[in-house]
């Protein structure tokens, strides 16, 4: 079995690419970095450690990879070829992977391909969806009835803590143990691809919910107060007994939105939240606050992890979140100059101010009740 997988990093590497391996597939890593391109197909394998006591080590193997600026036809052929395709890039790329998939969808077609399923891996609701809009802006009509046809692009929840790493073997990657993939299979075309590991459920929203606004929503608010304290890493932040208050106290009102919205029993909710604070915890591996709090203007958006289970507290409990407020002002606060994005937002913020930064990232009012908070949480975190 084929699969086409976008994004040789962390998680593409450290998680996607292991499952395929272990559940037999040969994997063609698609990626821009020459480095990382060459050094795979030179050693046609890699190690993949797992970050606890035991550091067992797993070598995955059956693995090549396409530069897909020097070699785009390699990628629409192995697309053609290919029993799954997958995307780890980041949300901000995957507008720039669809001309490729949409190619090599077609070159499929052309050649009376089966039918197959893109999945992209990355942290947002609906990132498949969003590939999918992507791919179908660069097809006719006919072309869009014909994907329809044949392709399916379900959504996903992915859930693994890789962070940077900075090892003498470069294409080593260190992982948390832990791992949890779930897959839309209401929008599946065809089989359920063959991938140990996912779990296929009807609805998404609950899991990538549960997902984003509590581990994505706590590793952000620990990476920008830990940032702001000059923490560096997000096991050192997690010791600070009033960094953890702020992420207990934000990780309470995503809890109160997602068990009401979701019916999640309330004690199985707190033991998921106690889980994942433990995994913040893994002292195994070194997961820097620049990295979990990387693209602020993102995690700010109204859609992600801080705005979204906010606007949803104000809308189902009916009270303002006091805590996710001081979140956002510490987003909004985040000046690492080595973060395109933390560049932008801070020269937004000095050329135009707070409340047109809050309009413009968050789409929330700052003249409304709850943008007052942040800007007095914003104003708090400046003296
Ligand atoms: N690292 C984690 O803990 C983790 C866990 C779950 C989900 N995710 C999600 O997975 C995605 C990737 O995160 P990551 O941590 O692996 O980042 P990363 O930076 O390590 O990996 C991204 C890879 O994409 C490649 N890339 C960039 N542009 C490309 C293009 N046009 N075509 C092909 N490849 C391209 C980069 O060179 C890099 O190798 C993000 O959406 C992230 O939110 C990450
Ligand atoms: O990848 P991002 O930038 O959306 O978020 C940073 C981290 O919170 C994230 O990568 C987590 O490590 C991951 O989502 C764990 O499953």
């Amino acid at each position: 079995m084929q699969a086409v997988h976008f994004g040789a990093g962390n998680i593409g590497r450290g998680f996607i690419g292991n499952l395929l391996y272990q559940s037999g597939f040969h994997t063609s890593f698609v990626d821009v970095n020459s480095e990382v391109v060459d050094l795979i197909n030179e050693k046609q394998q890699y190690h993949v450690v797992l970050a606890d006591e035991g550091q067992e080590t797993l070598t995955i193997k059956n693995v090549s990879a396409i530069n897909s600026q020097t070699d785009p036809d390699k990628v629409i052929a192995a697309i053609a070829d290919a029993d799954i395709v997958t995307a780890a890039v980041g949300p901000t790329i995957l507008p720039f992977i669809a001309g490729l998939v949409a190619d090599g969808l077609k070159k499929r077609l052309e050649l009376g391909g089966q039918a197959l399923n893109v999945i992209a891996c990355e942290n947002m609701i609906g990132g498949s969806t969003l590939l999918k809009e992507k791919v179908y802006e660069k097809l006719t009509d006919a072309e869009k009835n014909a994907f329809d046809q044949n392709f399916g692009f379900p959504d996903a929840a992915v859930d693994r803590i890789v962070p940077n790493q900075s090892n003498e073997d470069k294409l080593m990657v260190m992982v948390e143990p832990f791992y949890e993939w779930a897959v839309d299979q209401s929008k599946i075309v065809g089989e359920k691809p063959p991938v140990e590991g996912i779990t296929f459920v009807d609805d998404l929203t609950p899991y990538i919910e549960r997902k984003l606004f509590t581990v994505n929503t706590g590793h952000a608010i620990t990476a920008y107060f830990g940032y702001a304290s000059g923490i560096q890493t997000i096991d050192e932040a997690m010791k600070n007994a009033a960094i953890k208050d702020l992420v207990e106290g934000a990780l309470n009102e995503t809890g109160a939105v997602l068990v009401k919205k979701h019916g999640f029993k309330s004690e199985e909710h707190q033991k998921y939240i106690n889980k994942i604070l433990n995994r913040f915890t893994n002292t195994y591996i070194s997961d820097e606050v620049t990295r979990v709090g990387r693209s602020p203007i993102r995690k700010l958006g109204p859609n992600d992890r801080l705005v979204a289970p906010a606007k949803q507290y104000l809308e189902l409990i009916g009270k303002e979140p006091a805590y996710l407020a001081k979140g956002i002002a510490a987003a909004l606060n985040f000046d690492f100059k080595e973060d395109k994005e933390a560049v932008e937002l801070q020269q937004t913020l000095q050329a135009k101010g707070l409340e047109t930064a809050i309009r413009t990232y968050t789409a929330l009012d700052p003249e409304s009740s709850f943008g007052s908070l942040i800007i007095r949480e914003y104003q708090a975190l400046q003296k």
